[in-house]
């Protein structure tokens, strides 16, 4: 079963429009624990519109279940994930500015940058996901570059689905998907995917990524959470993600 973590950043949005601490994201990241999910994801940006750096020293010794930072990798950045050490680190290259996350890394560009800062992390028994687009030739270099894991970014998957609801099969993109997934297999890499997966979309993607190790979910759990409460939406997706 491909496990699912669940990303908080929207809890913090709601807590941050008043300034004071309802919902209480700490709380909310435990009952989300005990409703299910296999992990907690969090991205704190640079200007913590959402999670603060303190969101996530607080998170680490309340929670039970896998822990997963996303981040680019600033030097502020790296200092709170060496010194909170969650299990899993996944490196986003996003500029500060950046509304959300809309790209993945460029491995060969970058090799030098991230083979550094990957070194940094597992050094200190973190383990590294990256970011990546759903091409073939990105994934030698972020082997190279020592991550253990690559996250397939999903929002292009998940416009087309949209497009292509009739026939989903006839995506387009898809196939890049799965042949990035069976490369990055067939050099040892694990396979997780977020962005823009949602009730819809997310059964299409697990069938044909068997491979799929972990989805990272925020934006649209919340929102159906409004609908279905936070348990059954919880439930809701990790049906999804039966094998
Ligand atoms: C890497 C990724 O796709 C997610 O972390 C996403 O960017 C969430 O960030 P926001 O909640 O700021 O949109
Ligand atoms: N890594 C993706 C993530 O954490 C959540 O993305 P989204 O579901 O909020 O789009």
């Amino acid at each position: 079963m491909t496990k699912l973590s669940v990303n908080i950043n929207k809890i913090a949005t709601l807590r941050n429009a008043r300034g004071g601490n309802l919902p209480d994201v700490l709380k909310v990241a435990q009952d989300i624990e005990r409703f299910g999910a296999d992990g907690i994801t969090v991205h704190p940006r640079p200007d913590e519109r959402h999670i603060r750096y303190s969101d996530v020293y607080n998170l680490k010794p309340l929670l039970k279940t896998e822990f997963n930072i996303e981040g680019y990798p600033s030097r502020a950045f790296m200092k709170m994930v060496m010194e909170v050490k969650p299990h899993q680190c996944t490196l986003v290259p996003d500029p500060p500015d950046a509304i959300t996350s809309n790209t993945g890394w460029d491995t060969i560009t970058y090799q030098d940058q991230l083979r550094d800062v990957i070194g940094e992390l597992k050094s200190a028994g973190i383990r590294v996901s990256i970011f990546l687009n759903p091409e073939v030739r990105l994934v030698e270099a972020a082997k190279s570059s020592g991550a253990d894991r690559i996250e397939l970014y999903t929002g292009p998957y998940a416009e087309e689905y949209t497009k292509a609801r009739t026939q989903p099969q006839n995506l387009a993109l898809f196939n890049d998907y799965k042949n990035t997934a069976k490369e990055a297999t067939s050099l040892g890499l694990g396979i997780n995917a977020g962005h823009d997966l949602n009730l819809e979309n997310l059964r299409f993607f697990k069938l044909h990524i068997p491979q799929l190790a972990e989805v990272s979910i925020g934006h649209a759990l919340i929102a159906d959470a409004l609908y279905y409460g936070l348990e059954n939406t919880i439930q809701l997706y990790k049906r999804q993600l039966q094998d």
